[in-house]
């Protein structure tokens, strides 16, 4: 598989420390909010990349993070009256909420920045030790240009960093390039103890932290958002790398942005949806629909019409699912050789687009060609119950790596599927499709079921 290295700029081939295996650290919402649109993409994707790297027989080790302390979430707890810790609790339930609608699977780890307290007071002391870090006026800071390799996943020299930045009067930085690792505590907010006085952890490291106690000092693939390459990930990789002394993350992806009118969509701007207000109108599985209909990299430009779309591509790969669904029930018998060859074709397509640093947009092509395919399989006089078994197996194989299809759950109750297959028969004539309408019907009749159009809509007995 190739995977574009934001830090090389090139597709490059996957090539995990360990054979076999590959260990994935992904940076996890700041629980201070219900998630947005935007911070949906990287969620879905990722979950994605995970699930294709076990369909190709890797074991894949998943952690991401809660952000569960910081200035964000020490504001939302002042204007509501409440803890810090009640804040996260709250918003840590309601992303799960989120993530399950939106299918994405628990990673191995969701460790809390919280409860890891100690290995980055571990990381700390050891940059401290090499001269990398320096307390001052309570906080310690990070010596950036001590870092010879700093700039290198950005491409920004540090020289371009400078212009700009300068020491204010009454500053506790030896450089305005070095970042707080560790926050000395101010009044009202948590703290806990450290060799340098009683503080809070810096955003960026906790993810070095985390990274390191739960997948080790050198990672397979570090993923996130673009708008984390500079500073969050930057300052990760100067602070693993110094403090450890190893290579930090071998790949680096980012996926594009959510945009509405062009801008990214983010809190600041105020131009964001949440996940939750989508899902009640249009249900949850369009959205992530949307997140892998494009190439993760590419921008997507947010609108209720795109998401209108993604529900009706939906809905046709959720019909060729029940019609081979019906006719596979309907019978026995072995399916045609040459019928399961072009099958493996499908599966062969599908993952050469994978393949290419993940272009699920070209995995959906080829899904949707499969579905044309079994579509006029089952058009025929008498379409083979084998058949449609194996078209079935091999359209959920597929949509299961992108994780679709999950939402609607096969109607296994009698009464269930003669309304669906009414509903197909009144979408066919809808359509004026006469014939699906017409074999709907005997399908409906073989199965000892009468159907009356009347001023209503259509009824149906049993005969
Ligand atoms: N508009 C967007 N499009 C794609 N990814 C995004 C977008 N906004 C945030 N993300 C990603 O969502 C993930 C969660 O990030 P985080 O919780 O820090 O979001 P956030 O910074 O609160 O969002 P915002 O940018 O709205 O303030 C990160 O990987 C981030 O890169
Ligand atoms: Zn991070």
């Amino acid at each position: 598989m190739k995977i574009y290295n934001t830090l090389t700029r090139r597709k490059e081939e996957f090539v995990p420390l360990q054979e076999g295996e590959a260990k994935i650290y992904a940076c996890g919402p700041t629980v201070y909010n219900f998630i947005h649109i935007g911070n949906a993409r990287p969620l879905c994707v990722f979950d994605v990349l995970r699930r294709y790297l076990e369909y190709r027989g890797y074991k894949v080790t998943f952690a991401q993070n809660f952000t569960d302390i910081d200035d964000k979430l020490i504001r939302k707890a002042n204007e509501e009256g409440i803890t810090v810790k009640e804040v996260a609790a709250r918003y840590i339930d309601e992303f799960w909420t989120d993530a399950k609608g939106l299918g994405v699977r628990e990673a191995t780890v969701h460790p809390r920045a919280t409860e890891n307290i100690d290995e980055i007071l571990s990381i700390i002391g050891a940059l401290v030790d090499k001269g990398f870090a320096y307390p001052s006026g309570g906080d310690v800071y990070f010596r950036t240009r001590r870092d010879p390799g700093y700039g290198k996943l950005s491409h920004q020299p540090i020289e371009d960093l400078e212009s700009g930045a300068r020491i204010e009067v009454g500053d506790v930085k030896e450089d305005p390039l070095d970042f707080a690792l560790w926050k000395g505590a101010k009044p009202g907010e948590p703290a806990w103890d450290s060799p340098w006085g009683p503080g809070r952890p810096g955003w960026h490291i906790e993810c070095s932290a985390m990274a390191r106690r739960y997948l080790g000092e050198t990672i397979d693939i570090h993923c996130g958002g673009e708008d984390l390459v500079f500073p969050h990930h930057e300052n990760e990789i100067a602070q693993s790398e110094c403090a450890n002394g190893v290579p930090f993350a071998r790949y680096w992806m980012h996926n594009g942005f959510i945009n509405v009118d062009r801008r990214k969509m983010s809190k600041s701007l105020g131009n964001f949806f949440t996940v939750r207000e989508v899902a009640e109108k249009f249900g949850y599985e369009p959205i992530r629909y949307l997140m892998v209909a494009s190439h993760y990299r590419t921008p997507i430009n947010y609108s209720v019409e795109i998401i209108e779309q993604c529900k009706a591509a939906l809905d046709r790969l959720y019909n060729c699912r029940e019609r081979l669904g019906q006719v596979a029930a309907s019978g026995e018998g072995e399916a045609d050789g040459e019928f399961l060859a072009v099958l493996d074709e499908y599966r062969a397509r599908f993952v050469t687009a994978m393949d290419d640093d993940l272009n699920t947009a070209d995995a959906i092509g080829v899904i949707f060609e499969l579905v044309r395919e079994l579509n006029t399989a089952m058009d025929g006089e008498n379409p083979s119950p084998a058949a449609a078994k194996a078209g079935l197996s091999a359209l959920e194989e597929l949509t299961g790596v992108l994780g679709l299809l999950y939402a609607r759950k096969e109607e296994k109750s009698p009464d269930g599927q003669v309304e669906a297959l009414i509903a197909a028969r009144n979408e066919a004539r809808a359509n004026k499709n006469w014939a699906e309408a017409d074999r709907i019907r005997d399908q409906l009749k073989s199965m000892g079921i009468a159907l009356k159009d009347t001023p209503q809509g259509v009824t149906w007995s049993r005969v």
